[in-house]
């Protein structure tokens, strides 16, 4: 399976000061199509992980590389675009629902696809909300719908899921999954899942990530018939 990600050596000191490591010479490999969750005790790090992955905490650009090109060749702006980070606490912009999932188009200076957009919002469960509305007003669990949504909307080549479906009831958590998991098969995209919930991981993944006292394990039980080509997936010489 094509390469789309590559991490080679990544070192993340603790943003609390000191010698310690957040997590110490990761090394691992994402590929086109993959769905992969990462687990670990809360505060090891998974969160950072993701963020540094998307360009969004530190410089990295030595140890990542997307479709062969580093963090500063694409530049920062282009990474982020195609290395979508989608945070767990939503960050809507003030305006309405339309203002939202407009954002990208405008940020970008894309056409907006409406009958894209509202699919979507249909899929996640949101097809009933009227878009004039204030999204300041939204449920926490609407407000991640929209925000989840709008990343989609950007079409990036990999998607970083910091939890997006934790302030969800049950039927709209499935929603949200069977949508992102079309979505995978419809692009070609990769979804990189942070999540606590274990049933979760087995549903929606097909590769299996441990993030603990500084080391990324991976589990090579792949779903979907493919074999991992290494356990590549592992890193070395973590410490905290
Ligand atoms: N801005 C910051 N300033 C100081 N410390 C931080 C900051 N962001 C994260 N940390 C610390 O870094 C460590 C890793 O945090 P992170 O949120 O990445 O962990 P996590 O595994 O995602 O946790 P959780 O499962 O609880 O979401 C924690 O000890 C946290 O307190």
């Amino acid at each position: 399976m094509q390469s789309l990600l590559v991490v080679k050596n990544l070192t993340k000191k603790h943003p609390s000061g000191g010698a310690s490591h957040l997590f110490k010479e990761l090394n691992m490999e994402v590929r086109l199509k993959d769905s992969i969750a990462i687990q670990g005790p809360s505060g090891h790090g998974k969160s950072t992980l993701l963020r540094v992955l998307a360009s969004l905490e530190g410089d990295h650009s030595d140890c990542l590389a997307l479709h062969g090109r580093s963090v500063s060749a694409w530049g920062p702006c282009e990474w982020r675009k195609k290395v979508c980070y989608v945070p767990q606490q939503p960050a809507l912009v003030p305006g309405t629902i339309e203002d939202n999932l407009t954002l990208v188009s405008k940020l970008h200076h894309r056409k907006f696809d409406q009958k894209l957009a509202a699919k979507l919002i249909d899929e996640v469960g949101l097809g009933e909300l009227d878009w004039s509305q204030d999204a300041a007003a939204l449920s926490g669990g609407q407000k991640q719908r929209i925000q989840l949504v709008r990343s989609m909307l950007l079409e990036s080549d990999i998607l970083l899921l910091d939890e997006v479906s934790s302030a969800l009831d049950a039927q709209s958590k499935l929603a949200v999954e069977a949508t992102l998991k079309k979505w995978r098969e419809d692009k070609g995209v990769a979804l990189i899942w942070v999540t606590h919930e274990q049933d979760q991981a087995k549903r929606v993944a097909n590769r299996f990530w441990y993030l603990e006292n500084g080391v990324l394990t991976s589990d090579t039980i792949e779903k979907d018939g493919h074999l991992p080509p290494q356990d590549e997936a592992v890193s070395t010489g973590g410490e905290m």
